[in-house]
């Protein structure tokens, strides 16, 4: 009877804990569930707006709409604190440097060379002032004429990390000679991205200790003439960096970048920078997040099944009331630790995504659709 009693009362709980979240693991998972059903809402919403077919599909991602729906991917949500970044610019212009400055940590491999350093977009995150801020560091992909199976696989990549599209990019330039293969980069990158996402472009300027003390304001007065013009394009747009500095002089540079970039989405009425393609990808990445939810969720239930029933038997078998309380305990320590453990895979389902080929296959499928990649991020 006693037996009976507790037995029922196992089952009680465990089927508590699933419906209610009632330990950290579930609650977790409660939220990220519901994050991703409003998620699907918003999908649904713009599966209706992005209904097109053939050439109109083609035509709809090379020209980036404004968001159609409230909570709309490009708008901000008050619940995502997030600042995504993604640094552009010729091959050793510092971007890696950059990055890794303003995350506070090396996370970015950065260093000398005359050939590109970085050969693959990398993500990298930190917390400022409460937010999270991810970094995207890409190779020198959008200073190039090659529409090659590599660019384009690594502006995928980059498409993929950055979804649904930055709230800045961070246009890398080093201080210095500015030669005209660096002029010609520059204006590669600024024609790739078009006037819509120059509203979210920062210029960033690398090798601020090569000034050694000389006012910024100062230098421009002799700086190349493109730099001027390039200056008065962005107006007061811009940060200059020095890589080297450590301490409170790289905190305070990363702050007034982090409080420029902050402007510049208020500006952009908090949106990020999107177009049809990435809505496509985010709405893709969406669905495989639940996919991967929803098999790690039976996968637990499968355990947990299995858990109990093991217990049950041994408890069964047991006459020692302890015994059978002290059994109770383990078998609820395994539920537990298993949630756990399901719950952390869940919350990382994003990143599982975001690296899987099968995304990558996704967004270059679509690119062979637009044809034109070069195009993709224009107006
Ligand atoms: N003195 C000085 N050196 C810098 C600064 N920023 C970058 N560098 C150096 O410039 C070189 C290139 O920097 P990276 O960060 O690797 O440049 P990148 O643009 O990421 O280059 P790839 O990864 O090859 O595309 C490295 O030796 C850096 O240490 C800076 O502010 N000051």
């Amino acid at each position: 009877m006693k037996l009976r009693f507790f037995m029922s009362r196992c089952r009680r709980n465990s089927a508590r804990s699933n419906v209610t979240g009632n330990n950290g693991a579930d609650k977790t998972q409660t939220v990220d569930h519901h994050k991703a059903y409003s998620l699907r809402g918003d999908s649904k919403k713009i599966r209706r707006t992005t209904s097109y077919c053939g050439i109109q599909t083609t035509m709809a991602a090379l020209y980036p709409s404004k968001s159609r729906t409230s909570h709309g991917l490009g708008n901000q949500d008050p619940r995502d604190s997030q600042l995504r970044l993604v640094l552009v610019g010729k091959t050793g212009a510092g971007k890696s440097a950059t990055g890794n400055s303003i995350l506070g940590k090396k996370v970015f491999p950065s260093g000398f060379s005359a050939v590109s350093i970085t050969r693959s977009c990398k993500k990298g995150d930190s917390t400022w002032n409460g937010r999270e801020v991810v970094v995207v560091d890409t190779p020198g992909i959008f200073d190039t004429e090659v529409q090659d199976a590599d660019t384009c696989k690594e502006i995928a990549r980059c498409m993929a990390l950055t979804s649904p599209g930055p709230h800045a990019l961070l246009l890398v330039i080093p201080l210095g000679r500015y030669t005209p293969e660096e002029q010609r980069a520059t204006e590669k990158v600024l024609e790739m991205f078009g006037e819509r996402a120059r509203k979210h472009m920062i210029l960033l300027f690398t090798r601020k200790d090569d000034l050694e003390g000389t006012d910024f304001r100062d230098y421009l007065k002799e700086a190349p003439e493109v730099i001027r013009e390039l200056m008065d394009k962005f107006g007061d747009r811009y940060c200059v960096f020095n890589n080297r500095a450590t301490g409170a002089e790289q905190e305070d540079q990363r702050q007034q970048l982090l409080v420029l970039v902050q402007r510049v989405v208020a500006e952009c009425k908090g949106r990020c920078f999107t177009n049809n393609m990435y809505q496509k990808v985010e709405e893709r990445i969406q669905k495989q997040i639940l996919v991967i939810q929803e098999n790690y969720r039976a996968e637990l239930e499968r355990q947990k099944a299995q858990i109990r029933q093991e217990y049950e038997e041994k408890i069964r078998m047991l006459e020692d009331e302890l015994e059978q309380q002290k059994q109770e305990m383990q078998m609820r320590r395994q539920l537990a630790e298993r949630e756990a453990f399901c719950a952390a895979r869940q919350q990382n389902a994003r990143h599982e995504v975001e690296n899987q080929s099968g995304i990558l296959e996704f967004i270059l499928g679509l690119f062979k659709v637009v044809s034109l990649v070069f195009s993709l991020f224009k107006n």
